[in-house]
């Protein structure tokens, strides 16, 4: 059984490309057979994970302009990657007018099911056809949140948006909530944060603001738990991935799942 995850916000630089290659790059650690999806046509996930040379066939154009299957993945840091470029943004205004173009994705995914253990999507900064199809492929939504007031209000994005989805994918839920960019010193944050864990539910461990390894580890292409294995973002990326875990796992019964 294969669980899908996108992490999803329309909120700009809240760490969401960070998170999904450095926990696709974690659950490999831990034996999992990972895919890790590019669906953002800025691309930074290819170049983060330390692929420059994709080409459009190699990403998702082909499935969401015309039901492709999968194109065949690349293989880093021992998972599979599906990269993007900046073409795949021309795929954009082909989705909706296509019976079954949004839900392009899962269907191809479908037909894979079981190759891998856990598939991790990047998607698109927006709230456009893109991105619904990114998050309308998955079973469930990992949401980062940037502990500042701009965080909370990319919520109302969310919480526009998941009725909609919801007609399309009625069990599709947020898997966890992820705090980022958080500065313990900064009065608001702190604040923020407070909120954040009182009012929502499947809130993983903060990602505190520190530029220097995570620019470090996208600039060289790796994960951060290679660039820097015993530095502070390789411990919080471990302890985002362990509470993501367990609260996939507290999930599975209620949705009928092992
Ligand atoms: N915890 C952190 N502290 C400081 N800088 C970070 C942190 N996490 C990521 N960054 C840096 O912040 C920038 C934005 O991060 P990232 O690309 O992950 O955000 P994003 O939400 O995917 O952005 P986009 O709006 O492009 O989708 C990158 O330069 C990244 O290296």
């Amino acid at each position: 059984m294969t669980t899908i995850l996108t992490v999803f916000t329309h909120a700009g630089g809240a760490g969401k490309t960070s998170i999904a290659g450095n926990i696709a790059h974690e659950f490999a650690q831990r034996g999992q057979h990972v895919l890790l999806i590019d669906g953002d046509p800025q691309s930074n996930l290819t170049t983060n994970m330390g692929v420059q040379d994709a080409e459009l066939h190699e990403t998702l154009f082909d499935v969401l302009s015309g039901d492709a299957p999968l194109p065949a993945p690349r293989h880093v840091h021992g998972f599979d990657l599906i990269p993007a470029v900046i073409d795949l943004a021309e795929v954009e205004p082909s989705i909706p007018g296509r019976v079954g173009g949004i839900l392009a994705l899962r269907d191809a995914l479908q037909k894979e099911s079981g190759r891998w253990d856990t598939v991790i999507i990047d998607s698109p900064p927006s709230l456009g056809q893109l991105a619904a199809a990114c998050a309308l492929a998955a079973d469930a939504l990992v949401v980062p949140i940037m502990t500042r007031s701009k965080g909370l209000n990319a919520l109302r994005g969310l919480n526009r948006v998941m009725p909609q989805y919801h007609r399309l994918r009625p069990d599709l839920h947020v898997a966890a909530y992820v705090p980022t960019m958080c500065k313990s010193n900064r009065k608001e944050d702190s604040e923020l944060l407070g909120i954040v864990r009182e009012d929502l539910p499947h809130v993983t461990s903060p990602i505190v603001e520190r530029g220097a390894v995570w620019n470090g580890a996208a600039e060289k292409g790796l994960p951060v738990t290679v660039f820097a294995p015993r530095s502070k973002e390789a411990e919080e990326i471990r302890k985002i991935t362990s509470d993501l875990v367990e609260f996939l796992q507290r999930n599975a019964p209620e949705r009928g799942e092992r």
